[in-house]
């Protein structure tokens, strides 16, 4: 039988759904593709894979989409690793440096700056790695591992799924197991039962990465939450509605 390709973040967030598929028997079903969030939201769009851990702010952009499985990264305490990092205080921010890794925290930003911190700074997208150019008033949102790196380097720190919460009262979905056509019902249930029993190893999975830089037992416990449920769903609402006031070419980028 063919493979579902299904593109995988390859971020430390994701290592417990991970461990889950591998120790599962629908690991032979699949032939996993790790990327990087805004790759994986490409390949989707183009048809390259059939399901990813997807950023949730280019669903809008979708012809036909299924969230699949009651597992997504999420949080409904502060993050940690989706952050706007500056010298300065979010008001004196004159320029920020979007992560070209990611969908989703990019358009977060931009409505959190907008609506929260109201404050209207240069916006400039990047392409490689920018986080050296983070200093002065040029601030720089950072997601994944890498901000949990920036964390040790920037003075001020806004978390953006705190700065959510406090805005909209809701908890937020960075990215949802999204196809671009419905998969068979069965192959669903097992893919969602393998990501059930990953966040049941979360102890192994933690000794199974030495990470120094931050308490990864924290971060899978406390800061990312995993489960898709009816909270979290109206938070991705939410979401999609405010994507649609945004600048119609920016909120498709
Ligand atoms: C919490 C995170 O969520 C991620 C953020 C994403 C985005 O901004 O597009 C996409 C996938 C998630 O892995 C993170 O990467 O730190």
């Amino acid at each position: 039988m063919k493979k579902i390709k299904v593109g995988i973040v390859n971020y430390l967030n994701t290592k417990p759904l991970l461990f889950g598929i591998e120790h599962s028997p629908v690991i032979d079903a699949i032939e996993p593709v790790p990327e990087y969030p805004a790759n994986i939201a490409r390949m989707l769009l183009e048809d390259e894979i059939d399901m990813g851990l997807v950023p949730v702010a280019v669903i809008p952009r979708m012809k036909e989409y299924f969230i699949n499985t009651n597992y997504c990264i999420g949080c409904t305490q502060p993050v940690a690793s989706v952050c706007l990092f500056s010298d300065v205080p979010v008001e004196e921010i004159k320029e920020v440096l979007l992560d070209y890794q990611s969908r989703t925290s990019v358009t977060l930003a931009r409505i959190l700056m907008r609506d929260y911190w109201k404050i209207d700074p240069v916006i400039t997208d990047t392409k490689y790695d920018y986080r050296s150019r983070i200093s002065g008033t040029t601030a720089g949102v950072v997601i994944g591992d890498r901000a949990l790196e920036q964390r040790h380097k920037s003075k001020y720190i806004y978390d953006l799924g705190e700065a959510w919460m406090a805005h909209t009262g809701l908890p937020f979905v960075f990215a949802a197991w999204v196809s671009n056509k419905p998969l068979p019902e069965d192959f669903v249930k097992a893919f969602d039962a393998a990501n059930a029993e990953g966040l049941k190893h979360i102890d192994e999975v933690v000794a199974a990465n030495p990470y120094p830089t931050y308490d990864l037992h924290e971060y899978y416990t406390k800061n990312i939450s995993y489960e898709l449920d009816e909270a979290k769903r109206k938070g991705l609402s939410k979401f999609l509605e405010l994507i649609g006031t945004l600048n119609p070419v920016v909120a498709a980028k």
